[in-house]
């Protein structure tokens, strides 16, 4: 794919990053392909157009009409799809180069989110195997902090949260030790069935046996409902829950299970574990809480009085870290002299584990991420879609992009020492009325009111003259659960055209919101997935009428014999061939198989990880290998 590229850093040093375009050959061959069919296009119009038959034909006239009509969509569609064809680029991060120009104290604090919200289909033990595999990054530890946010104010996810905690004082100067990929335990203990070469035999059986020993404490938690009285004395969090306490009716809670700050924060080897906060926000029956928006936005605000780091990552519980490097990749965007100043955003694309290589339902998205994604990219403008994103949080919390702005990537909070005096301080800025009358949901942090909420965002900071960029490196940054039956993948794609749609014919449309702000190309971008729902109705006209005129002896279509068939027959062609070329191209097989039910080590889940059948995507299937 490379073909010119554009360098970023100083002249005179390696780039952090380098921006790769398609050989000018491949871009101008794709482009007297699409005049072709553009030409196509325009003589069915005027076909159409031209051919009308006389009204007194009635039925004839009127099929006509929704023809022409389906013809015309069709058409302006395909002319949107044009954005996200036209001029992708392709981004690499050297993150050897980051170190070598900034010392380890020199690189910025980095705080994760991550989000739950129901402990029965994200079952505890799913959500701290994420939560350890983003402690467990390749990052100076007292630079990391982990917030994890439970809109189920559960005990028992507290309950895990805390015996993850424990466990990372030995899983993590394993990981290190070892190299080990991926850093999910779940993940790791499920693909690696013996030790690799590397590993000491012995060290690697213990551990494999303590996260075992984890799992079967934290699943016979969950299934009696009660966590150990033993437990209770070890953290003040635990004496929030009353008899009335429900994930509908709850008091906040923060609770700081390791504070990165505190000497005694180490794992066995000595060396400091980066900090680690639980975070429930008040929840009152009477007061909406905007789901997954208002528990961001929460973390925002915890996070500011106790880390308050430059740069924040989120992610899903579902979708653990695959890749300890990512946040040196994403790093190389922002610390880049050159290509970095403006650049609110990092989003890696959404990778799911648990699909198949012919998956019958195009769950891996292949050729969203490696051609749609990078044509965003290149007009400037990746979209947020939620998880797997590196922020600005500047840019997050509604800063307007200013070239005079510089960032203080180094800046850290003169920490307040005592513990209990910062949970309360962070308590008091996630109860239910904090964010009245303020311009949280509006302006600052993630926007509310809508299904696609990051969407939105993403959108709306773009508009305040920031960009963003989409990275896709080899080994994938996040692995994610796909839907996997036809009513789940129904339900998803619904929620998701829905949400699009609203937005498209809402006054937050790209082309009215972005007008004059973001690219032409970049609106026309948004609106491929914008007015995809739209499709539908000229489709169904499209299979249903022509084929009952058809059989009712109407005809609707030029004679084969007619030069006017030959536009007809090469748009339709040509449309179905290119995109079976992109789909090859892009990793996607012509065969389609359902995905199957992984069999392998059903034993050990069921013994130790996950009760089968709790994930709310994957009711059959445990969510690892
Ligand atoms: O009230 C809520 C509801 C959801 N979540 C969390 O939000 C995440 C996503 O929710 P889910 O129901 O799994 O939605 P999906 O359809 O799987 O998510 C996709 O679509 C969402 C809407 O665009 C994005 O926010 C997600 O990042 C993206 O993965 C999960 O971690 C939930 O725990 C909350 O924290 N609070
Ligand atoms: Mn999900």
């Amino acid at each position: 794919m490379a073909g010119s590229s554009v360098r970023g850093g100083g002249s005179n040093r390696l780039p952090l990053l380098v921006t790769e375009k398609p050989t000018g050959m491949a871009t101008y061959a794709y482009r007297l392909f699409a005049s072709t069919v553009l030409a196509g296009v325009l003589l069915v119009w005027l076909y159409r157009a031209t051919h009308v038959p006389p009204r007194s034909s009635g039925a004839r006239w009127w099929a006509w009409l929704g023809l022409s009509a389906a013809e015309l969509w069709f058409g302006f569609y395909w002319v949107l799809t044009l954005s996200v064809r036209w001029s992708p680029v392709y981004r690499r991060a050297f993150p050897d180069q980051l170190s070598r120009r900034y010392k380890e104290e020199q690189l910025p604090g980095m705080d994760i989110f991550v989000c739950t919200a129901d402990p029965t289909v994200e079952p505890p033990m799913l959500v701290i195997s994420t939560v350890l595999s983003v402690m467990a990054y390749d990052y100076p530890q007292e630079k990391l902090n982990i917030y994890l946010s439970d809109d189920a104010g559960s005990i028992i996810t507290l309950y895990a949260l805390y015996e993850a905690s424990e466990f990372a004082k030995h899983w993590l100067p394993f990981c290190k030790k070892y190299q080990v990929e991926p850093r999910s335990p779940a993940a790791y203990f499920g693909k690696e069935a013996t030790p690799p070469d590397a590993c000491d035999r012995k060290e690697w059986f213990s551990l494999k046996e303590m996260y075992k020993d984890l799992a079967d404490r934290v699943n016979s938690v969950v299934n009696s409902g009660k966590i150990p009285d033993v437990s209770k004395c070890k953290l003040r969090g635990f004496s929030k829950w009353s008899e009335n306490t429900s994930f509908r009716d709850h008091p906040s809670i923060v609770q700081i299970l390791i504070d990165g700050n505190k000497r005694k924060a180490t794992d066995v080897d000595g060396n400091v574990l980066p900090t680690l906060v639980y975070m429930a926000r008040e929840k009152r029956p009477q007061e909406h809480h905007h789901f997954k928006a208002g528990s961001l936005n929460a973390l925002i605000r915890v996070s500011s009085v106790i880390s308050n780091s430059p740069v924040i990552m989120n992610v899903d519980c579902d979708m653990y870290s695959n890749n300890s490097g990512s946040i040196r990749d994403a790093l190389c965007f922002f610390q880049d002299e050159e290509q970095g100043q403006d650049i609110a955003f990092v989003q890696y694309p959404q990778n799911f584990e648990n699909v198949v290589h012919n998956d019958i339902y195009g769950n891996p998205i292949n050729t969203v991420n490696e051609l749609d994604h990078p044509c965003l990219d290149g007009w400037g403008g990746m979209c947020y879609y939620g998880t797997g994103c590196f922020h600005r949080r500047e840019a997050l919390c509604g800063r307007i992009y200013s070239r005079d702005y510089k960032e203080d990537w180094t800046r850290m909070l003169s920490k307040t020492e005592d513990v209990s005096e910062l949970e309360g301080m962070a308590e008091s800025l996630v109860t239910c009325t904090y964010e009245h009358n303020t311009l949280w949901g509006i302006e600052k942090g993630v926007r509310y009111g809508c299904p696609l909420e990051d969407v939105i965002t993403g959108l709306q900071i773009q508009c305040r003259g920031w960009r963003s960029v989409y990275h896709n490196p080899p080994r994938k940054g996040f692995l994610g659960m796909a839907p996997t039956s036809l009513g789940q993948i129904l339900v998803q794609h619904k929620r998701w055209t829905e949400g699009f749609l609203q937005i498209s014919l809402s006054k937050y449309s790209p082309f009215l919101l972005g007008h004059r702000k973001i690219r032409l190309g970049l609106q026309m971008g948004y609106s491929v997935c914008g007015f995809w729902a739209l499709n539908s109705f000229p489709t169904l006209y499209y299979v249903t009428i022509p084929s009952l005129c058809f059989l009712n002896g109407i005809s609707l279509f030029p004679e084969i014999t007619s030069p006017w068939f030959l536009p007809f027959a090469y748009v339709a062609v040509a449309a179905y061939f290119c995109s079976l070329v992109e789909s090859l191209q892009c990793g996607d097989t012509a065969k389609k198989i359902r995905v199957v039910e992984r069999t392998k080590d059903v034993a050990f889940q069921k013994n130790h990880l996950i009760p089968l059948g709790r994930h709310r995507h994957n009711p059959q299937i445990a969510w690892y290998h």
